[in-house]
């Protein structure tokens, strides 16, 4: 899997990108990222990158060139690519539009805006428009990083043990389980004695539990086409939190 990314801030990419399971999947090769300094693909002698916006208003806006002259440089390759521009205006990205993404198997080019976004007619050159949500950053470097990184995770190898990956309760559609390690006992909040029981499927069955009180506490909205035993679950603990 490859990616692409345009910005003004090249470090603020590259320097996520030498961390953790990222960090090791490009050094094992399993993933390319490739950061392109906006700045570098300007013509005048102060690289500049963004202009007066027409019809007034406060701010700037991002010229064009760079960012044309920028992608007709990267293109010359003729590798298929799917150019994606992260906006707030965007489709809102979520693990299923990362499963797109990574079954595409095209090389990802991200397009990340400053100041108040980019020239419109960028978009004659971009196949999608992606927003992570909505609050308001500062620009899309974020947003790029988000999509590299759930990706990323998402090919094969990527992770230390495949299991994390499949584990990811999320991929299962509930929010997570309480997790606990050493000591057994911290500032007298003790570790649950189930998962000290070492009786593994009373374990399972407590961290399923778990999982569905965070969920009906925090996104129920989560909560649809559940299993029968799923039900049988959650009705247990509907009842335990109204006594
Ligand atoms: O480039 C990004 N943000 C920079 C940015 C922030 C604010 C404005 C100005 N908007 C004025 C307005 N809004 C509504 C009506 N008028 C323009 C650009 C960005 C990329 S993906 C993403 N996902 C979530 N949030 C984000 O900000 C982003």
């Amino acid at each position: 899997m490859k990616f692409e990314v345009l910005t003004i801030f090249p470090e603020v990419i590259e320097c996520y990108l030498k961390h953790g399971v990222v960090g090791r999947a490009l050094n094992k090769g399993i993933a390319e990222v490739k950061v392109y300094n906006l700045r570098d693909f300007t013509t005048d002698r102060h690289r500049k990158v963004d202009d007066y916006p027409y019809g007034g208003g406060a701010g700037m806006v991002m010229q064009i060139e760079p960012f044309y002259n920028a992608l007709r440089h990267i293109k010359s390759d003729g590798i298929p690519r799917k150019v994606i521009l992260l906006s707030p205006q965007g489709r809102r990205f979520s693990q299923r539009i990362a499963k797109e993404f990574y079954k595409e198997e095209k090389t990802l080019t991200l397009i990340c805006g400053r100041y108040e976004g980019i020239d419109e007619r960028i978009k004659a050159f971009v196949d999608e428009e992606i927003s992570i949500g909505d609050y308001v950053l500062s620009g899309g470097e974020l947003a790029a990083l988000v999509i590299i990184d759930s990706v990323v995770r998402l090919i094969p190898g990527a992770l230390g043990d495949e299991l994390s990956a499949e584990e990811d309760s999320f991929m299962k559609g509930f929010l997570d389980y309480p997790h606990y390690t050493r000591p057994e006992e911290f500032e007298g909040m003790r570790v649950p004695d189930i998962l000290l029981s070492g009786d593994h499927k009373k374990i399972a069955l407590w961290r399923k539990k778990e999982a569905l009180r965070n969920t009906l506490k925090n996104r129920p909205d989560l909560l649809k086409n559940l299993s029968a035993e799923d039900m049988k679950i959650l009705k247990e603990l509907c009842s335990e939190i109204n006594k």
